[in-house]
């Protein structure tokens, strides 16, 4: 029996999203979360997952949101950010079912300082429930992982409640991603804050599920965001197997993997901490930094091939009065990106142990 036997192709929420997570935990495999900034990014992922016959989380960061919207718009509180998470989503719910596979629509970090941002999405997601019994997004992070933990949890469950009225899930961090993201720079942050103890996971665990088992979470496991010179990075995923034990233990549960985990910073990890990953209940893994640099690197390779056809637009090797202007239109330069960004999709999916999973 496939993906698609249980959930629907399109955008899923709620007890669908939980059916495709405890699928992806049961079949050891995870899903890519890809950040995507543009119409042109988010199709490059749907595109990725299409072919490899795979579902996949379009994510938008703050910062992302808001180029969204375009840098025109003011983001003093938030309008930009919201705006153009808000148009993101519904640019997604438009064309998921086109692709033919699951798809979630969540949006990153959400630092305490903004918070607007995030009560600005659900609200957007509370309008949408009203009108179609499902929220716009299938889910948010709140990421108050720089707070002290009763504020975090509290904060949380604040948030939790709402979310769970409307059937949206919610991922939390706890511990610290090191590196930078949003312009908060975790880059010497003290070393324990980068790996999450056992207990803290089974407080938040407890006292989530007393509102919902719409959650996940990010435990710190020596996650970076960006990619750095090897070595740099001691990545931990085997922690992971010791939260599920403790957890597993208190709840005398029957699974292996009672808690859905999350693997930020999945640029530049090796296939081999990401299968140890895989085995200890990660079901979702964010990819920011390598995508960019596919990306980058398809525009920057289609230039070099065709840098003679680029410096005018009339004038080539092929006669002086030869126009460029296919060379130039954005649909070919930037679907040299497209194509550049899909092959490095589809390698996190191979890592991820998930294509052909629908
Ligand atoms: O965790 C991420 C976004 O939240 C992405 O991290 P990378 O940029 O390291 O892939
Ligand atoms: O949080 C990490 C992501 O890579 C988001 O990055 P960003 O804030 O530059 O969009
Ligand atoms: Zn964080
Ligand atoms: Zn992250």
């Amino acid at each position: 029996m496939g993906l698609l036997d249980i959930i629907p192709a399109g955008v899923v929420t709620g007890d669908n999203l939980k059916k495709l997570f405890d699928y992806a935990q049961e079949h050891k495999f995870a899903i890519p979360a890809i950040n995507c900034t543009s119409t042109s990014t988010i199709n490059a992922a749907l595109e990725a997952a299409k072919k490899c016959r795979s579902p996949i989380i379009i994510q938008f960061s703050n910062g992302g949101a808001a180029y969204v919207a375009g840098k025109a718009i003011d983001n003093k509180n938030q309008e930009a950010s919201i705006l153009g998470a808000v148009a993101g989503a519904q640019y997604v719910r438009s064309i998921a079912k086109a692709y033919g596979i699951p798809v979630v629509i969540h949006s990153d970090h959400c630092a305490k300082k903004l918070l607007p941002w995030f009560d600005g999405m659900i609200a957007a997601d509370e309008e949408y429930f009203k009108a179609h019994g499902e929220p716009l997004f299938s889910s948010h992070m709140l990421d108050l992982s720089e707070d002290p933990m009763e504020e975090n949890i509290e904060t949380c469950l604040k948030y939790l409640k709402r979310m769970a009225a409307i059937d949206c899930f919610l991922e939390m961090e706890i511990g610290i991603t090191g590196g930078e993201e949003d312009g908060v720079d975790n880059s010497d942050v003290d070393n324990a804050s980068l790996y999450t103890q056992p207990e803290d996971i089974w407080e938040i665990y407890r006292r989530f599920s007393e509102v919902t088992d719409l959650f996940s979470i990010a435990a710190a496991f020596g996650n970076v965001h960006g990619v750095y010179a090897p070595g740099n990075v001691k990545l931990h995923p085997e922690l992971l197997g010791k939260h599920q034990a403790y957890v597993k233990d208190q709840l005398k549960a029957k699974s292996d993997t009672p808690v859905y985990f999350v693997f930020h910073g999945g640029s530049g990890s090796s296939p081999k901490e990401i299968s140890t990953a895989l085995e200890f209940g990660v079901v979702k893994m964010n990819v920011d930094t390598d995508t960019q640099w596919a990306y980058w690197k398809g525009l920057r390779d289609f230039y070099e091939k065709n840098k003679a056809y680029l410096q005018s637009q009339v004038g080539n090797p092929d006669g002086e009065n030869k126009p460029n202007k296919k060379y130039y239109d954005p649909r070919v330069f930037i679907r040299s990106a497209e194509v550049s960004m899909v092959d490095r999709i589809a390698e996190a999916f191979d890592n991820l142990n998930s294509k052909n999973v629908l």
